[in-house]
């Protein structure tokens, strides 16, 4: 195995950090004078924007909320930019700050040396067929790898058995071909939502699976976002009354969800978004498609047959595809070897209040 400074394969004096990043989460280049590498897992840079997301998704915030420092979004970009948009955004950033990552680095572990006081970092490159290994050191070590860099799979019993398409949401890129099709989303959060809204618009026959409960909110209130309204309120209000405030709000626009199978959280949607970090739903139209029966909303699965899935309320629906519209989790805990404290603090990050 090589060890290397980060910098080294660009400039052979010593690192002072290392970034390793999979996300769009570009760190402030300014905020080090330092020697700085950049390892990235992919072959380009947001790679999820880039390969893991589907044809017409646009963000679901107002851009001023989804920038990044010190070069806003162009003028001409909508209030919520296209993907296509985002990782254009994303690519000239990189560029107009000259942020070069060393791509195909996949990071295999990260420990801090108590005897050197330096990180180090070991590497397996993912470019070719030959396996080759690098450890990298460096003094300090920012992690951004993000809270969606795997996918979650179920396991469901009968699932191997079923023999129809199964894929995740994040290899879903447009519901072009599932015209006349029945297709099962198992998930109710934005991706699924959102999946089961692109499939009605293809003419397909989507089932979205709700095991549990959602907040369904409107993209916007009265013209303004619903979550520039949100940070807005808590800024005076306590987070318990902007919940009551949101929930009020959002029966008034889009009417009583649970006449639709859809059942809300007995806890509001900030306080659930803090405690559990489950992001409320922001409607962008599947609503509408649900109150019509063009979605259709089924309760959780017991079981798959071929061709054919059970419900647990008995009912056996027969479906051609399924889409596993079931979130995404961190990857960090499998390489960041940290005390279990520390990894708990990487754990819970995203549970803190969002800005809000
Ligand atoms: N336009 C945009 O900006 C978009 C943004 N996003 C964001 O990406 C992130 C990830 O969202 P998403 O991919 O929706 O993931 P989420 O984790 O938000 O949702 C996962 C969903 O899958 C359900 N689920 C998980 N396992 C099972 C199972 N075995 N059976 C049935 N249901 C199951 C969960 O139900 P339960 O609650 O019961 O666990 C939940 O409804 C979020 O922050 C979201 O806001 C996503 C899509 C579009
Ligand atoms: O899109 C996401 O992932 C979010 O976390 C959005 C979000 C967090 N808290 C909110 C409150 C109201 C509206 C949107 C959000």
């Amino acid at each position: 195995m090589t060890v290397l400074t980060l910098s080294s394969s660009r400039d052979p004096k010593e690192a002072d950090m290392a970034r390793i990043w999979t996300e769009p989460n570009f760190l402030v280049p300014w905020t080090v004078n330092l020697d700085v590498g950049l390892l990235v897992q992919a072959d380009c840079i947001a790679s999820l924007w880039q390969k893991r997301t589907y044809d017409r998704l646009k963000l679901h915030l107002p851009k001023q909320f989804c920038q990044l420092p010190k070069l806003p979004f162009p003028e001409h970009f909508p209030e919520y930019p296209t993907k296509n948009q985002f990782i254009e955004y994303l690519e000239s950033y990189a560029k107009h700050f000259d942020i070069n990552p060393q791509f195909n680095k996949c990071v295999q572990s990260a420990k801090y040396d108590e005897a050197c006081r330096l990180w180090r970092v070991k590497t397996v490159s993912t470019s070719d067929s030959t396996r080759s290994e690098v450890e990298y050191i460096c003094q300090s070590l920012v992690v951004a790898t993000g809270d969606n860099a795997e996918r979650v799979m179920p396991e469901i019993e009968g699932l191997q058995e079923f023999g129809g398409e199964v894929m995740h949401a994040c290899d879903y890129k447009s519901g072009e071909k599932y015209h006349g099709k029945k297709v099962l989303v198992v998930g109710c959060g934005n991706s699924g939502m959102e999946v089961s809204l692109d499939l009605c618009n293809h003419n397909a026959k989507p089932s979205m699976v709700v095991r549990s409960s959602v907040h369904v909110l409107p993209r916007e209130i009265f013209g303004k976002s619903t979550f520039l309204l949100a940070t807005l309120m808590m800024k005076w209000l306590p987070l318990w009354m902007v919940d009551k405030l949101l929930l009020i709000l959002a029966w008034l626009i889009l009417g009583k969800i649970d006449n639709y199978g859809l059942k809300r959280p007995s806890v509001g949607p900030l306080e659930l978004k803090n405690t559990q970090g489950k992001t409320p739903v922001l409607d962008i139209g599947a609503l509408e498609k649900i109150r019509s029966g063009d979605i259709a909303v089924v309760p959780a699965i017991k079981r798959f047959f071929p061709g054919m899935v059970e419900l647990v309320n008995g009912e056996k629906l027969e479906m051609d595809s399924v889409v596993l519209a079931t979130g995404y989790r961190s990857n960090v805990p499998y390489w960041l070897q940290v005390r279990k404290f520390v990894l708990s603090l990487f754990i819970l990050y995203p549970l803190l209040p969002f800005g809000l």
